[in-house]
């Protein structure tokens, strides 16, 4: 492609900063270089689409009133493509040049305005595939000089979303209309971005800096009502009104009824200098304790921060350049990975691609008022669906729904609910000691013990008592779903339903599914997955199915290393520093020794030659220590439930040590940060590599969401296989057999790793079809 408005990815001239002194707050200069200089040929829209398939458009339409309507016309979310955005200045310099265009409307077609730019040119760019347009050329040719710099007015029409770019567009108007459920942000941060085509300088002067800070560092979008509050739109009218009334609003201005405003010039929400740098010290404090590994939230307050001080058109090339760095950063494609990867567990071959309808889930009962039970009910109730919550005694019900209540007036505590709706969601729960009613329930999620024949009993009796239609779902995190179902004719209707504590909040789902398990089931489930706001991975039937299993060994090195002289709170500092919420001490501690020996024994009876048979855990559990709920685990806890170390815990390892007859090795103890987190996760990887080999999962992208939502794995790393294909098949394989060789089992590598490595491939490639368990 010859055309100068584009440069390859991997030449990327980077304009020299201008500086234009606190007198550019209100003064437009024109610092880019000029726009028809970036055209060969005839420089034109469709000259560029004959050379490439363009990827959504924009369409317009001049009213005889005078009024031109662009549309962007882009689905499913009118995304920003680099061809919209070249078709939308064409269309707006056709509206410039038209006698008969007096003011512009841009809008979105199908009720959506803008979901943002193109995430899916993100990989092309990255990879130099793709041309793009040179830096600054979209946000200051088009947006800034072409749209808001332009002699004729224009209203943006907002309904849907407006997001990213889509609200960038929004706010280079001078003027936008929104319906009150529109949503409208900047949530670039979630991609490892920052806003790039001028929000880091417009957002500030519409809403405020403390306003704007909040909604680009949380990368939280606010409705249509609450932007008005905020003046970053002017007016809220329903969706039928909304083109005409942006019609009227722009024939105003373009008539001096209602005054001219360019966004990126106004001054009168920003605090004044002073204040504004110690909000921003403030949020920089703020960001760098809540997430001390990314750059990008940072570099953000700096590119807000020079707009504020030297000028907006600063701020503006500053934000180019930082943004097209950014694009290029392992934070930015590992965060994209992820977007994508999140939306692909909901895309099941052999499920998803039967043109199966979810049928209507009416009622849901649930067997437990544990702490998993009312979790799931607190989920369910929150999504509107009615729940009956049985229990085995009057004492234990009252427990369970106490339970719930608790789940809920937490929401209204923090503000997330008011009375009204506590009353009105609590309402929809009931509770029962027996079977009567289940005969109307669509769906049973039985939340007990893990216990083999508990289990086999009720799922005998709920086929006895439910209708035939009925959805029989456990919760079980380990148990083998055709052991828990043996005693019923109903497989077919027999799924796993795993949430993760607490089941209200954790955003995972895994749904597993027995070869006998029927597709309308899973689709069912993954309808109401999808209505509870979880995202769902579909696994297949093993024990500790895909979360758990690949976890498992998460605690096993760590304690194969305590064994052998390394700090419990180094392992777990070095675990956390790399990104985890907690290190597997601390976590060991949050879920119990006693759920954590019973669960290795599972491991033990599946997987003998790979379990590292430690005893400190047994011998901690001898002397009534067993984490967080009793006060004393690895840590010691306050009554604030605040966790510090606890000198003490050295008599068990020692004690531990002897009994196996184990002698500190001082190499191990020597290890770095950066070694004992490869030591506590390449057997993770190990695992995760047997969980994709044997098809529990279909892909490796869903134990990237898997790692991510089930166990806090880091998202800016991209998920536990992504960031193993960052170190390398032949790397890891490497370090893992050189470790077996050494240290045993625990870290022999399976063969698909071995034969990745030896084949150069990558471990999340898909080659062949992986062995159907499901
Ligand atoms: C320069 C600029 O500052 C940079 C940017 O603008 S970066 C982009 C900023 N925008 C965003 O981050 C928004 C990202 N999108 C979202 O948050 C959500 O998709 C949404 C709120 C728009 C819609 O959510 P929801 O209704 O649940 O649908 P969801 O399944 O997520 O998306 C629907 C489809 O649109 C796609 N999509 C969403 N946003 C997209 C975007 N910006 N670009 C390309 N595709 C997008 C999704 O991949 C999905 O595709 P699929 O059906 O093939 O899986």
């Amino acid at each position: 492609m010859d055309d100068s408005r584009f440069v390859r990815s991997a030449h990327l001239p980077i304009p020299p900063r201008t500086y234009l002194g606190p007198t550019s707050m209100n003064t437009p200069i024109n610092t880019s270089p000029n726009p028809r200089s970036l055209f060969s040929g005839d420089g034109s829209y469709s000259s560029f689409v004959a050379r490439e398939m363009a990827k959504g458009r924009t369409e317009m339409e001049v009213g005889p009133d005078g009024v031109a309507v662009i549309t962007i016309i882009n689905p499913p979310v009118n995304s920003l493509s680099v061809d919209v955005l070249f078709s939308l200045k064409d269309s707006y310099e056709q509206a410039l040049n038209r006698d008969d265009v007096k003011a512009i409307v841009i809008t979105g077609a199908g009720g959506k305005f803008s979901g943002g730019f193109d995430i899916t040119a993100f990989g092309g760019l990255q990879g130099g595939q793709r041309d793009q347009p040179k830096v600054g050329y979209v946000s200051i040719d088009i947006i800034t000089d072409t749209l808001e710099g332009a002699r004729k007015p224009s209203v943006a029409a907002i309904d849907g979303l407006a997001l990213g770019g889509g609200l960038e567009v929004a706010m280079a108007c001078h003027g936008r209309v929104s319906t009150s459920t529109a949503q409208l942000g900047l949530p670039e941060l979630q991609l490892g971005i920052i806003p790039g085509f001028g929000g880091t300088q417009r957002l500030p002067r519409l809403v405020g800096l403390t306003k704007s800070l909040e909604m680009i560092l949380m990368s939280k979008p606010i409705k249509g009502e609450e932007a008005h509050a905020f003046g970053l739109v002017d007016a809220i009218v329903s969706p039928e009104e909304l083109v005409k009334t942006a019609r009227c609003w722009a024939l105003d201005i373009a008539e001096f009824r209602r005054p001219w405003i360019r966004s990126l010039y106004r001054t009168d929400k920003l605090e004044p200098l002073g204040e504004a740098r110690e909000i921003l010290k403030f949020a920089r404090s703020q960001t760098q304790k809540r997430a001390p590994n990314l750059q990008h939230p940072l570099v953000c307050l700096d590119v807000v921060e020079e707009g504020i001080v030297s000028g907006p058109r600063a701020g503006l090339w500053k934000e180019a350049n930082a943004f097209q760095t950014l694009l290029f950063s392992d934070t930015c494609k590992s965060l994209v990975h992820v977007f994508f990867a999140q939306r692909a567990t909901s895309k099941v071959p052999g499920v998803t691609d039967l043109g199966l309808v979810p049928r209507k889930i009416t009622k849901v009962a649930i067997l437990g008022g544990g702490l998993m039970g009312s979790g799931i009910a607190t989920a369910l109730i929150l999504s509107n669906y009615p729940v009956m919550l049985k229990e085995v005694n009057e004492k234990f019900l009252k427990a369970g729904i106490d339970r719930v209540k608790a789940n809920l007036q937490s929401r209204v505590k923090k503000g997330k609910m008011s009375q009204e709706k506590f009353e009105r969601t609590l309402s929809l729960l009931t509770g029962v000691l027996d079977y009567e009613s289940f005969k109307d329930v669509d769906m049973v999620i039985e939340a007990v013990i893990e216990n083999v024949s508990l289990k086999q009993q009720i799922f005998a009796d709920l086929e006895k008592f439910c209708s035939p239609h009925c959805i029989l779902a456990t919760n079980t995190s380990t148990i083998d779903l055709n052991l828990i179902g043996e005693k019923t004719m109903s497989q077919d209707r027999i799924v796993g339903a795993h949430f993760f504590s607490p089941a209200h909040i954790m955003p995972l789902l895994e749904i597993v599914r027995t070869h006998k398990t029927s597709p309308q089931v899973v689709t069912d489930l993954l309808d109401v997955g999808k209505k509870i706001r979880k995202t769902p991975i579909v696994v297949g039937n093993c024990t500790g199915f895909a979360v758990n299993r690949m976890f498992f060994p998460y605690t096993q090195s760590a304690l194969f290393l305590v064994d052998r002289g390394v700090d419990v709170y180094k392992i777990d500092r070095a675990c956390t520093k790399f990104g985890m919420p907690m290190g597997p001490f601390r976590l060991a501690d949050l879920v119990g020794f006693g759920v954590a020996v019973a669960t290795g024994m599972q491991y033990l009876e599946n997987f003998p030659e790979r379990v590292y048979k430690s005893l400190l855990m047994s011998i901690m559990l001898e002397d009534k220590r067993s984490g967080e709920a009793t006060r004393k685990g690895f840590y010691k806890y306050d009554e604030k439930r605040k966790a510090s170390p606890d000198p003490e815990i050295k008599k068990y390892i020692e004690k531990s040590r002897s009994m196996a007859g184990i002698t500190p090795d001082l190499e191990l103890m020597k290890l770095a940060d950066k070694d004992i987190v490869e030591m506590v996760f390449l057997p993770v990887v190990n695992e995760a590599c047997r969980v994709l080999d044997e098809g529990i999962v279909v892909k490796a992208s869903d134990l990237d969401i898997a790692s991510i939502m089930g166990m806090g794995f880091p998202p800016y790393r991209g998920g536990i296989m992504f960031w193993a294909d960052s170190l390398g098949a032949n790397y890891v394989h490497s370090k893992l057999n050189a470790w077996s060789n050494k240290y045993g089992q625990l870290f022999k590598p399976c063969t698909y790793l071995a034969e990745r490595a030896s084949k150069g491939l990558s471990l999340s490639a898909q080659v062949n079809q992986a062995r159907a368990r499901m």
